[in-house]
């Protein structure tokens, strides 16, 4: 055991904790972390109940942390008996404990069915996405009364749940997913938090938040058991016709596809379960829609506020049209748009979706910058902070995507953080989000394609406000609105 302290905090009451929780609101946390990072320095602990938190805001820690001493630190907590109940028995990637389980999920996520080879292939369901971004906010550009946000979040909901199932589903069907896994998301992030506080007690007290919990995910099993079931048949031989008369509907290849078959050797061998697979699906929404319509939402919102940047984009844009034979912009042509992509990177840096990464656990005691961490602590890292951090960034509350270009203090930044963090919208490390490709491809060509066909415009007396709120991710606490101006 090592003879060396905790990262130092403020003190706690036995059994109970610090009782900065019991005063704010979870919602406040980031704002609470930041000002004990002042006072503390910048690896901080707290306690919530027999829960040990530690939160890292320095670049130099986290690159030790995640990198360095990166299997050690590539854990996750076990949460609560409803999280495990959520989660069946923590078979998703992002809860699994570091250890062959996970290994087989995450590889079959980010080395099967994302390899660059098989993303190819879904590039006709980004098309038609694509298409419907620009029909829905042909529609509703000018009304005002609809948030982008929702039109946002349908549109990476049709793509995901394509992507997942490989079924093209209608509005209403895409609709009820999207409400029932926001719900969800936002549910299990905000309520569930008590049932680590004296479990028993807790589990008894508040029964509704308990059966709440459970009917959400029932709801979601309701929803995605029948399309699994439909994409099990279609493997088959019994399938091949209807996909064959019904192309243009279905994918060659989806999640799903891969999922069935996954075969778990330190468990006698078997298929993954149907609700393992329901889980999973869930997982791939959680992960890949709010966060990107979030990030998609900022960069909107930066671009209506700088319209210099929007100008120079859209030059850019012209650009590559002007030496191609297409009217449309599409993936190939990204490679040739630097000031997108550096548009894209800057709205990640300054408004990472996800403030904190998610929750690491070490798989032993270890120590980081002269403290101990202890097996069953939390360890909480900071991307926003390392976004923000003033001696790598250059005035970092400004939106100033030419920092990314060459000569600027973020040309060529690695943004796995390998040889060095500075930022990490992703995480760093072995845990690094397995989306982060096609997460950008996402940004890019979406991106790409709403500045080629609208000019985003702000509204005459709304000023876009860039004030946050904590959601699932950190959205815009007044969503974005603007006037969009077909482009002739
Ligand atoms: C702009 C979009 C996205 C952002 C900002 C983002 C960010 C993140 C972050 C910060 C983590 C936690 C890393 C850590 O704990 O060290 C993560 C994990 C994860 N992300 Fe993403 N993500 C995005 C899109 C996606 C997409 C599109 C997918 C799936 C297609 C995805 C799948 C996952 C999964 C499965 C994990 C858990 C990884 C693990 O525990 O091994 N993400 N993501």
């Amino acid at each position: 055991k090592s003879q060396l302290p905790l990262p130092p905090g403020p003190r706690a009451i036995p059994i109970l904790g610090n009782l900065v929780w019991l005063r704010q609101s979870t919602s406040n946390i980031h704002s609470i972390v930041r000002d004990l990072h002042k006072r503390y320095g910048p690896i901080v602990t707290l306690r919530f109940g027999s829960r040990l938190s530690i939160y890292i805001s320095d670049r130099h820690l986290a690159h030790s942390a995640l990198i360095t001493h990166g299997a050690a630190f590539a854990s996750r907590p076990k949460q609560t008996t409803i999280h495990e109940i959520i989660n069946v028995n923590y078979h998703t990637i992002s809860t699994a404990t570091y250890g062959s389980l996970w290994r087989i999920l995450r590889r079959n996520l980010a080395g099967e069915f994302l390899q660059p080879s098989r993303v190819k292939l879904l590039s006709s369901a980004r098309k038609w996405t694509a298409d419907l971004l620009k029909e829905e906010l042909s529609k509703s550009g000018n009304s005002n009364d609809k948030p982008f946000i929702e039109t946002f979040h349908l549109a990476m909901f049709s793509l995901l749940v394509y992507m997942c199932f490989g079924k093209r589903l209608d509005k209403g069907h895409v609709n009820a997913i999207k409400s029932t896994q926001l719900d969800a998301m936002l549910y299990f992030a905000r309520k569930l938090g008590i049932f680590a506080f004296m479990p028993m007690l807790t589990k008894y007290l508040c029964q509704n938040r308990w059966n709440k919990a459970l009917s959400l995910c029932n709801m979601q099993k309701e929803l995605y058991k029948p399309l699994i079931e439909s994409r099990r048949v279609l493997k088959t031989k019994r399938g091949e016709d209807e996909k064959k008369t019904n192309a243009d509907k279905f994918l060659k290849y989806c999640y799903v596809d891969t999922l069935l078959d996954i075969r778990l050797p330190d468990e006698g061998g078997r298929l993954l379960s149907d609700d393992e697979l329901v889980a999973l699906c869930g997982e791939f929404f959680t992960a890949g829609t709010d966060t990107t319509s979030t990030a998609l939402q900022w960069i909107m919102a930066e671009l209506v506020k700088n319209q210099e940047v929007q100008s120079k984009l859209w030059h850019e844009i012209q650009l590559v049209l002007a030496n191609s034979n297409s009217e449309e912009i599409n993936e190939e042509m990204l490679e040739k748009m630097p000031y997108l992509k550096a548009v894209v990177m800057e709205a990640l840096r300054r408004h990472p979706p996800a403030h904190f990464l998610l929750d690491h656990a070490v798989t032993h005691e270890c120590t980081l910058g002269g403290y101990t961490i202890p097996q069953h602590a939390w360890v909480k890292f900071s991307a926003a902070d390392i976004g923000m951090n003033e001696e790598i960034w250059k005035n970092p509350t400004e939106f100033k995507p030419e920092r990314f270009l060459e000569g600027g203090e973020g040309e060529g930044v690695d943004i796995t953080g390998t040889k060095e963090i500075k930022m990490m919208p992703f995480g760093a490390g072995r845990r690094i989000c397995p989306g982060l490709g096609i997460a950008l491809l996402h940004l890019e060509y979406i991106v790409a394609n709403m500045v080629k066909e609208f000019e985003w415009r702000g509204i005459e007396g709304q000023e876009v406000d860039l004030a946050e709120k904590l959601e699932f991710t950190v959205v815009m606490k007044k969503p974005l609105r603007a006037q969009l101006i077909p482009r002739k």
